[in-house]
């Protein structure tokens, strides 16, 4: 979905397809150097990160592996409860495995630093974080992230996979949500 189909729900379009895919190239070559002759596992955390998960891996020339986990912090708010939640767990056993977690953008950085304690506490040979965006809270949190797509202001946004409400995820930008959508 464009941006003109939802009709004056977005304030700014913050990101376009274009900047998305030039970006998940660049940090797909990355991660091709720093993984080269090991093995991968990509962990995607829904739902927001499957455009990302999409994208991103396709854009490897490599052979990967694909998990998913469901884990929910935001309900249908704009705000993290603190309360982190496994909805779906992985299906793979990750002990002495690469994992690169997959994310759509780390905001206080609540769900991820438990996420990877997490998944540290199963044995891994490694824990590596990918997201396409990060708000300046995050920024400032203890969490390590080795590959980050966009640096973004401290505002509500949606698109590419990140929902207000459930809805906005199938939008193919990132943009600001206008605050008569939410108040
Ligand atoms: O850094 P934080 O403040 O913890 O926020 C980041 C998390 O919040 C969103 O997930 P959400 O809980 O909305 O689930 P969803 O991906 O299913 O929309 C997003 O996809 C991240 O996983
Ligand atoms: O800005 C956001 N938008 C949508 N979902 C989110 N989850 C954390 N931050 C955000
Ligand atoms: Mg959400």
């Amino acid at each position: 979905m464009d941006p003109e189909h939802v009709d004056g729900d977005l304030e700014q379009i913050l990101l376009t397809e274009e900047q998305i895919q030039d970006k998940l190239a660049e940090l797909a070559a990355a991660i091709e150097r720093d993984y080269d002759g090991k093995d991968l596992l990509l962990v995607g955390v829904l739902k927001g990160a499957i455009m990302v998960m999409a994208d991103l891996s396709r854009h490897l020339s490599r052979h990967v592996e694909q998990d998913w986990m469901a884990i929910s912090s935001y309900g249908s708010g704009t705000r993290s409860s603190g309360v982190v939640r496994i909805v779906k767990d992985l299906d793979t056993d990750i002990t002495d495995r690469h994992v690169l977690v997959v994310e759509d953008i780390i905001d206080t950085g609540l769900t991820l630093s438990w996420l990877v304690s997490n998944l540290r506490s199963r044995g891994p040979a490694s824990v590596e974080v990918c997201t396409l965006l990060r708000k300046p809270e995050a920024a400032k949190t203890a969490v390590d992230v080795r590959y980050v797509g966009y640096d973004i202001p401290n505002a509500f946004v949606v698109g590419y996979g990140l929902d207000y409400a459930e809805r906005y995820r199938n939008l193919r930008v990132v943009g600001t949500l206008a605050p008569h959508v939410y108040s």
